[in-house]
This record gives C-alpha cells, structure tokens and sequence, in this order.
C-alpha cells in the first residue's frame, strides 16, 4: 500500500451536561456532512444507571468509555471519514484520552452561564441526566489550555448561530446542498485558538 489516507477533521462539541452539545454537534454534522455520534451511546449500562440515580461519573467510570470514543474517532479516521462527537469531555485528561484516537482532535466548547444551563436541563423532559448533576460537572469542568486546539463558544446564542460559528471558525466546509445558506456568527461572541486547519 503506497497511497495516503484522506485528511479527515474530527471535532468534539464538549461542556458540562445541558451545555446544548448533541443540538451543536449534531447541526454541524447536518450542515457539512461529518459524521455525529453521541458519546451518551457509548456509555456502559452501569454509567447510564448511576447517571439516573443522579450520582455522578467518576474517573474510573469514565476511562473505558473515553477509550472507546477514541477508538471510534480512530476507527472513521481509518476509513477516511471526519466526525463530529458531542462528548462532555470535561478535563484535559480526558481529552488526552480522546486525543490519542486520531492524529488530531478539535475542540469546540460550549461555557456560559450555570442558572441559563440549568434551565435548559429543567425544562428537557427526554433525558436522564437531571440538572442535580450540573454542579458536580462544573465542579470538574477543566477549560482548553492554550495548547488545546480548539474555540470556546457562548451557550446564549441560538442553535443555528452556534452551529455556523463552529463551522466557519473552524473552517469546515458545507456539505453542497447548504452552500450559501449557512449563516455566519458574530465573531465578536467567539474566541479562536487554532487557525491554520483546513478541512477535507
Ligand atoms: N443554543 C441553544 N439555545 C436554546 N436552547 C438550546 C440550545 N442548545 C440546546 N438547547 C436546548 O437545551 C437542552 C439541552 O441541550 P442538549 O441536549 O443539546 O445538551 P447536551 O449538552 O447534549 O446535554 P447532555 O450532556 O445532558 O446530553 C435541550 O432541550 C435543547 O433543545
Ligand atoms: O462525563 C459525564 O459525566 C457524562 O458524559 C455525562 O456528561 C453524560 O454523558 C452526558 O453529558 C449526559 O448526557
């Protein structure tokens, strides 16, 4: 085998649960055609049974299942297909795990106000996360480093706004058939830190 594989762009619309990052990431994969998942899949039944018992992930609950979201972004990287994962991703340690999946990960974080964040959680009557769980997340939310690639995103804009800043931020490209419709944010509500990617 002498051929390269495709670039691919793998991206993670990480923050603290009800942050709105299966809204975002799932938008930007709509919007471009990379391929979403939802690391709440990913979860062992005993993860998703203690998250209902609202007692909080621990470090070693969550190892296994960052592992796997590694490998997965690995797995697609494999086959020449960027991804776009909406995954809590909440201290750098966990973001090395899921850097050690493919070559390179970016980082798109949702922060902004807990009583706003709370309150979209209070309101969503389709998930077992309860709003209970907030405060232990933002107890451990550790935001990017400078050396992280990746832009930090405002939770008050609106999905749609959200959705065509990540990606004209991060420069992905819309998928042919929304070409010209993609509304782009005000970059006055955005903070970017990786400039020189390019996607596929
Ligand atoms: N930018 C937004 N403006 C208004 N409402 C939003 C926005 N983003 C998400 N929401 C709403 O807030 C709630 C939480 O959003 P979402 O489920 O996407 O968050 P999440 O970060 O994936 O949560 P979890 O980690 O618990 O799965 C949902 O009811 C969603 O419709
Ligand atoms: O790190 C964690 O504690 C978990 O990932 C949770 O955050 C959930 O998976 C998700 O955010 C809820 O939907």
């Amino acid at each position: 085998m002498t051929g390269e594989r495709r670039p691919t762009r793998h991206i993670v619309v990480m923050g603290v649960s009800g942050a709105g990052k299966t809204t975002v990431a799932r938008g930007v994969g709509e919007l471009t055609g990379l391929r979403f998942a939802e690391a709440d899949e990913f979860h062992p039944e005993a993860n998703v049974a203690r998250m209902r018992a609202g007692i909080p992930l621990d470090d070693a609950d969550r190892w296994p299942w960052l592992r796997d979201l590694a490998s997965w972004m690995a797995a697609r990287h494999a086959e020449g297909v960027s991804t776009v994962l909406a995954c809590s991703a909440l201290k750098r340690s966990y973001r090395d795990v899921l850097r050690q999946g493919p070559p390179d990960v970016e980082f798109v974080h949702l922060d902004g106000s807990a009583e706003l964040i709370r309150d979209r959680m209070t309101r969503r009557t389709d998930h077992y996360m309860s709003a209970d769980l907030l405060d232990s997340q933002r107890a451990i939310l550790e935001h990017l480093d400078p050396d992280e690639s990746g832009i930090v995103l405002e939770v008050a804009l609106p999905p749609d706004e959200l959705v065509a800043a990540a990606v004209a931020r991060l420069g992905l490209v819309p998928a042919a058939s929304h070409r010209g419709h993609a509304r782009v944010g005000s970059s006055r509500h955005l903070v970017r830190r990786d400039a020189e990617k390019q996607g596929p």
